[in-house]
């Protein structure tokens, strides 16, 4: 059976098609596992998310960001990071790798945190997350919103599902449900993102970041980008060089985060990548004498086991990687700690 990945941009693109095949579904977990484990980061295709739903969720993304500011402010995220819903205006938040490589060097985070993060951005989560309750716009400044927001959460709970299923086949744990189990779902954030225009002299001297480097703490996330670009995905093997992720036309990004990392233990077999948003890659996307960037919209998933799952070192990944390298940590606690880190 060949296998079913190809390369974009350094990046492996890995076809779900024929999962319903069980030869061919076998096929699919090797790669899959082999791309987690060079990269980090590899593209999805035929991941069973129709295009007209794809588009559906970037035209109700539009209509959400394109409300006046008093509107969108219907349905504020509270603040702090407890409750990680509703809308964040632009400067709320502050993505930074301040835990892990800089997590010691106070000049470094300090430095990050001086730099405005020029995006807003509003959370969706399960209806079933006691923890998390949604906070939504009234029903009349955007009928259907939330309906539609529910849905493609779900959806993409399907997609992350078949995921974490190919996973377990690919890393040969003892069931293919070992990773499906512990995640229900209901823990999960969908996040819509509206980078605004914005001088590009502010990004090419960073004064200003779309989103700088950082690592996801989740267990997996799928990725929607419009065509704008920007996303850029550190070279593995060449640590501080970042290759540029050009979004394909139907597919999506999944990546690894932080709680499997720690799952996969020592040598990090499945690798979580630092990754950022910068400049669109073309010059054609600047505009006039501002040199204004393009716009950009994107949509993450980001995939949290339930609360009370020890993250510890899988005995599957010990014969690959050797003795734990992390503590074992509940999935909540280890959520709560990186928010903390989020905000000012
Ligand atoms: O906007 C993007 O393409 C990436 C977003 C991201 O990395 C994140 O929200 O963690
Ligand atoms: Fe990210």
């Amino acid at each position: 059976m060949s296998s079913s990945i190809s390369i974009e941009s350094g990046i492996p693109i890995v076809n779900f098609a024929g999962w319903n095949d069980e030869h061919r579904r076998r096929q699919i977990a090797q790669d899959l596992v082999i791309a987690c484990h060079d990269v980090g980061f590899v593209y999805i295709i035929n991941h069973g998310i129709p295009e007209a739903v794809m588009d559906e969720a970037f035209d109700w993304t539009k209509k959400l960001f394109d409300l006046p500011h008093d509107q969108k402010m219907l349905a504020p995220h509270a603040p702090g990071p407890d409750v990680h819903r509703g809308y964040s205006y632009p400067g709320l938040e502050k993505v930074s790798q301040v835990y892990g490589r800089d997590a010691d060097d106070e000049n470094i985070s300090k430095a990050l945190r001086e730099v405005k993060d020029c995006k807003e951005s509003y959370e969706i989560g399960s209806e079933n997350n006691a923890f998390m309750p949604n906070v939504w716009l009234p029903e009349d400044t955007l009928p259907g919103f939330g309906e539609f927001g529910l849905s493609f959460y779900w959806r993409c709970n399907a997609v992350a599902q078949t995921i974490l299923t190919a996973l377990a086949i690919g890393l040969e744990l003892d069931s293919a449900d070992a990773l499906t189990k512990v995640h229900s779902g209901n823990y999960n954030q969908l996040r819509l993102l509206h980078y605004p225009a914005i001088r590009a002299e502010e990004l090419e001297k960073q004064t200003s970041a779309r989103m700088p480097a950082h690592t996801d703490w989740g267990s997996i996330t799928l990725l929607f980008q419009d065509d704008c670009g920007g996303l850029q995905v550190e070279d593995p093997n060449e640590k501080g060089k970042f290759t540029d992720a050009t979004p394909i036309k139907n597919g999506l990004m999944m990546n690894v985060g932080d709680m499997l990392m720690r799952w996969s233990n020592a040598l990090d077999y499945l690798k979580s990548t630092l990754h950022r948003v910068t400049l669109p890659r073309l010059s054609d996307r600047f505009e006039g004498e501002e040199r204004l960037t393009r716009e950009r919209y994107s949509i993450p998933y980001f995939l949290t086991p339930d609360m009370d799952t020890v993250v510890q070192c899988m005995d599957e990944c010990k014969s690959l990687t050797g003795p734990p390298k992390y503590e074992p940590i509940k999935a909540g606690e280890y959520l709560t700690m990186r928010a903390k880190l989020q905000y000012e």
